[in-house]
């Protein structure tokens, strides 16, 4: 029985995909797949039973990518999966900057024994007045699965949209609306814009970029919306701004010590994934990937894998080698499988950065001695033969 553990509430939807052949347990030690949304495994030791993890979502911020990659453990997220529920809260978002909703509610719950609440309000609502995003510029940063959808639908509500990516994948790229106007400068969004929304990962790259020269060259009054990652804004800039009136409002789904102490700052507590249809669909896809792998060695949606799919394993043997990304290491692995007298039907092999993947159809099944000689091979991380 193959077990898989959930690191955090994965929907249902997507764990009653697993087969008879799998089991859920609550020992991590003796799972080959974890589930998991927002948990850290950062200071996780991973057992040798561990084959794969999926992020039920996209950011993996929470992964240490490269450890798992040298214990030949292949780490999925499941893209777009949740871009819509994103791109309704930050629409939401957009409107609690521009109109004050919270304050008007909050009058309303303030006033609520008032007998004459009818006649009073006509006169204290021209507190809670605001401005439409008709018209105004709306930045977007990155332009993935969420940006484009943001970017797109904010154009749809007439707003005028300037997006930037310079990583933008072909198919995103596909995906934008013809009224997003694309801006290859960071500055122009930061200068022009009246709203200006982050949708970037958080990497070593991007960790910081809106700091105190960024804001420094906003628009006065402008409005920050970061449904990303904390690590993406300097905080410390970011209360100042706040403070100086420089920024209206930092709308972010990320709150820390820092955050839900800042005036004008408006914090959710990280629900941009929490919808019924987003928890289905990014469980469904994390469950779906985790099998492939395990039954055939496929890989897709990996972030420190290559992508690579031969279908479903047909063979007598599928053998999976993650390696190093170095020369010689198909003629090695190929040599060994010959000097046992093994013929290869079918193989790919494919690269990542300092990682590779070799997998392979054989018309017989390697024995231990043989599979010994496979992992013995100098910048081979794990065998597996299915
Ligand atoms: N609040 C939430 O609950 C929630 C939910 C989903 C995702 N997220 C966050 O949103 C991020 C984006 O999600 P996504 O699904 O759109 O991911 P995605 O991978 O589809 O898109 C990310 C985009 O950022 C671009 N990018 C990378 N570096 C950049 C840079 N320096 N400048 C401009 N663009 C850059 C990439 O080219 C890519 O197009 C995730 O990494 C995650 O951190 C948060
Ligand atoms: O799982 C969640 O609730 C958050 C997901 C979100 O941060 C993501 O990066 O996909």
């Amino acid at each position: 029985m193959r077990k898989i553990h959930c690191l955090n509430a994965i929907s249902k939807h997507g764990t009653d995909l697993l087969t008879a052949d799998y089991e859920l347990t609550d020992n991590v030690k003796e799972a080959e797949g974890i589930l998991v949304r927002s948990a850290s495994l950062h200071e996780m030791e991973f057992p040798n039973s561990l084959l794969a993890v999926a992020r039920a979502g996209a950011g993996v911020n929470n992964i240490p990518l490269d450890a798992c990659a040298q214990e030949g453990i292949v780490v999925f997220n499941t893209p777009g999966a949740n871009a819509n529920a994103v791109k309704e809260l930050v629409i939401g978002a957009l409107m609690l900057a521009s109109r004050d909703i919270l304050g008007g509610i909050n009058w309303c719950i303030d006033n609520a024994e008032d007998a004459n609440i009818a006649k009073s309000v006509e006169k204290a609502k021209k507190a809670f007045a605001g401005c439409e995003i008709r018209g105004k510029k709306l930045g977007v940063i990155g332009l993935g699965a969420i940006g484009a959808e943001v970017a797109n639908a904010c154009a749809g509500l007439g707003m005028e949209v300037y997006g930037y990516d310079p990583f933008i994948s072909v198919q995103a790229a596909w995906m934008l609306s013809r009224d997003v106007k694309h801006t290859t400068s960071l500055d122009t969004i930061f200068q022009e814009c009246d709203y200006i929304t982050l949708h970037v990962p958080a990497l070593d790259s991007t960790k910081g970029m809106i700091n105190k020269n960024a804001l420094e060259q906003m628009k006065d009054g402008v409005v920050v919306l970061n449904f990303a990652r904390d690590l993406l804004v300097d905080e410390d800039a970011m209360a100042e701004a706040l403070a100086s009136g420089k920024v209206k409002h930092y709308m972010t789904d990320f709150p820390n010590t820092k955050s839900v102490h800042m005036k004008g700052a408006i914090v959710t507590p990280h629900i941009g994934a929490s919808t019924a249809e987003s928890e289905d669909n990014c469980a469904k896809m994390a469950v779906k990937e985790i099998m492939d792998y395990i039954e055939n060695g496929n890989i897709r949606n990996s972030v420190n894998y290559p992508a690579c799919d031969m279908g479903v394993k047909k063979t007598v043997a599928r053998v999976a080698v993650l390696h190093l990304n170095i020369p010689n290491m198909i003629g090695q692995i190929t040599g060994v499988l010959a000097g046992g007298g093994i013929n290869i039907s079918d193989m790919t092999n494919k690269s990542r950065d300092k990682y590779a993947y070799t997998l392979m159809d054989l018309e017989s099944v390697p024995d231990d001695i043989l599979v010994q000689k496979l992992n013995a091979i100098q910048g081979v991380l794990r065998v597996r033969v299915l």
